[in-house]
């Protein structure tokens, strides 16, 4: 909180406001500055008018930024004039800088173009720069990058040489900072989701220092020097850890995906599969061939060969750019997000060849999730701890909204479908203790009151506005990307959705059965618990090579047991008709739109003891609830949908 104090109160609340959604807050048209289009000479001499308007703008950039732009000094908006003398290039440059300084920004050379004029010796410059806001040691911007690739392409060593600042010895020196696991320092194979960061301070230095004993980084104090701190999800290479690596892609919310290649290699095992899941999740990727310095040049050739035929083919239709500069660094990072460009570097992870590119480009990769802080909080839980002394930990991805201290949030759904209300006691980001969370950052909370048991993956923390309902069945709109035969009715494969995981049954489809490359509307069942789901979001369906992408189009609310009944008893109260549920809360007159619970299977033989499961009724005092026994698995086949 230190620089905190050091700010002025203004400063701290102009930081805020330029991290937060680019959506409100800054005037986009204030009478004749924000739509005013400044010429290339603009920032060269401004009288007092023009730096208020000159102000506003880069404020405003900065805003849609959430928190840095580039800026092309010497260049006209909205046309090709472009080119100052060295002297007004000079002058520009300490206009920005004293602009910057008035919205607590920070400036960071990235280059300087000269042109020579048609005709005459007059050279004209122009320059790029970073303008960046200095966060507060309690603030910073948060890209995620997920680490794809197969086996052995050095993901694990590129992280560990980027967040430790060290060479690596090509025997998986540096690889060993990362691992989480001893069979994995045995092995030398990731096996599962790891998270590594990697700071930047508003100049763009890279402010990791491990530790110089044992290695480790310091996490609080990387996000308290940082502005921005990148988040690499390190995923597992081998085949048979796909499951795993497809959660990292889907329940972690990558913003974007690094490829890895190995040089010598070339495009092997999971590359494809890989490749073809950040395209699947619409996430924009960029590629890293390693191990150029132990690979003879032609095959070096061979492997950008393959790569680049790969992403130009129409399932990836990317356009692949070597990137060999820091010009290439700068056009690749400002269009990655809009464009289908797809970046490829060629590194060295033992000499350290093209690093620096690799750091500057990571540098500059705008933050792409939006906060929408107007919306109320969601929070998606993408794993759970045991802390001694503390208790549950959940942590996870805010989407949207803001969550601070004390709000109550609703935790669920849980096996019968319920949420329950849970009181914001501590909000920790990468670690350090914060007073709200926004949209599109990664958090975890104490959830004191609650076993571990009580907690899974794929569960949210929801402000209760939203009225949250848990669902058995949903509609999605699927494409078959591979099955070897045909997909029919009462297929069941694995659904990955965000952070949730869970077989699932096709009950009905648009179409009597689906092949390889159809598209088709189905209606799903989840087979073991009721989960949140909201329309819109991403879905991989996957089972052994069969693999189908697309939507969750529609959501069909479960209504609680302990609902249902009330309800009834309501309307037995009114004189209502209805009949009575079954023992399994099972209602054949509600009509079957995946709100009523399946049909429990009559038990035989010795009854069995409740649950002794407890549920938080309010404000995080757990209250004995009703039989928990009332959710048997589906037996979708039955189901006469
Ligand atoms: N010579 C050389 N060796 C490298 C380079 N990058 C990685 N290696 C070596 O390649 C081996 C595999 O690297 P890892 O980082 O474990 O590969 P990975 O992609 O993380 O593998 P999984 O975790 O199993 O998916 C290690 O022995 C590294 O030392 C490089 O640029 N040059």
């Amino acid at each position: 909180m230190a620089a905190m104090c050091d700010q002025t109160p203004t400063a701290a609340m102009e930081t805020a406001a330029l991290f937060a959604d680019a959506d409100e807050g800054v005037p986009l048209d204030t009478e004749g500055s924000s739509s005013k289009v400044l010429d290339k000479n603009a920032l060269v001499s401004p009288n007092d008018d023009d730096l208020e308007t000159l102000t506003d703008r880069l404020r405003l950039r900065l805003r849609e930024g959430r928190g840095e732009c580039i800026y092309e000094v010497g260049v006209a908006e909205h046309s090709d004039d472009a080119g100052l003398s060295t002297a007004d290039l000079e002058n520009s440059v300490a206009t920005l800088r004293l602009i910057a300084q008035k919205v607590n920004a920070k400036l960071l050379h990235l280059r300087t173009r000269t042109q020579t004029v048609h005709g005459s010796a007059e050279v004209l410059v122009t320059a790029d720069y970073l303008v960046r806001v200095v966060a507060d040691s309690a603030d910073f911007m948060e890209v995620r990058v997920s680490v794809v690739g197969n086996v052995d392409a050095g993901k694990s060593t590129l992280l560990g040489v980027l967040t430790h600042n060290l060479l690596d010895d090509g025997r998986g020196h540096a690889r060993l900072k990362l691992f989480r696991h001893k069979h994995e320092v045995e092995s030398g194979r990731t096996s599962s989701v790891g998270n590594d960061i990697l700071g930047f301070d508003a100049e763009g230095v890279i402010v990791n220092k491990p530790d110089p004993h044992h290695g480790l980084l310091d996490w609080i104090g990387i996000c308290q020097d940082a502005t921005k701190v990148l988040t690499f999800i390190d995923l597992a290479g081998h085949e048979k850890y796909l499951k795993t690596t497809i959660f990292g892609m889907t329940g972690h919310v990558p913003d974007y995906s690094m490829l890895m290649v190995g040089a010598n290699a070339g495009v092997v095992g999971m590359t494809k599969e890989h490749l073809g899941l950040a395209l699947a999740l619409n996430v924009p990727v960029f590629v890293v061939v390693t191990k150029v310095d132990m690979c003879p040049p032609a095959v070096l050739q061979e492997t950008l060969k393959v790569l680049q035929k790969l992403l130009k083919s129409p399932g990836c239709r990317k356009l692949p750019v070597m990137v060999q500069s820091m010009d290439d660094v700068i056009v690749s990072a400002s269009n990655f997000c809009s464009e289908r460009i797809c970046p490829i570097f060629q590194v060295s992870n033992v000499t350290g060849q093209n690093l620096d590119l690799v750091k500057s480009f990571l540098n500059l990769l705008p933050v792409r999730s939006a906060a929408h802080e107007e919306d109320p909080a969601e929070f998606q839980i993408d794993d759970t701890y045991w802390v001694d002394g503390v208790g549950a930990v959940v942590s996870g991805t805010c989407l949207r909204g803001v969550i601070r201290l004390n709000d109550t949030l609703l935790l669920g759904p849980d096996s019968i479908g319920q949420f329950v209300p849970v009181p914001v006691k501590s909000i920790h980001r990468k670690r350090m203790p914060v007073r709200e969370l926004r949209g599109g950052q990664t958090a975890s909370f104490a959830l004191r009151k609650f076993k571990k048991k009580d907690v899974r993956k794929g569960m949210v923390l929801v402000a209760p506005a939203l009225q949250p309902s848990a669902c058995w069945e949903f509609e999605g709109e699927i494409l078959v990307l591979h099955h070897p035969t045909t997909i029919s009715a009462k297929y069941q494969a694995m659904v990955h959705c965000g952070p949730i995981r869970q077989t699932a049954t096709i009950i009905t489809m648009s179409q009597n059965c689906l092949r390889t490359g159809d598209k088709a509307q189905c209606r799903f069942r989840f087979i073991k618990h009721p989960e949140y789901l909201r329309p819109g979001t991403r879905m991989v369906f996957r089972e052994g090579r069969t693999k189908a992408i697309g939507n969750v189009t529609k959501s069909f609310p479960h209504v609680p047991v302990q609902v249902q009944q009330q309800t009834r008893k309501t309307q037995h109260n009114q004189g209502g008709q209805r009949k009575s549920a079954d023992a399994s809360g099972f209602d054949p007159t509600v009509p079957n739109d995946g709100s009523n619970p399946p049909v429990a299977p009559k038990r035989r033989g010795k009854k069995k003891r409740r649950d002794d499961r407890v549920h938080v009724a309010k404000e995080g005092q757990p209250v004995a609830t009703e039989s928990l026994e009332t959710q048997p698995p589906p037996a979708p086949a039955t189901l006469n949908v």
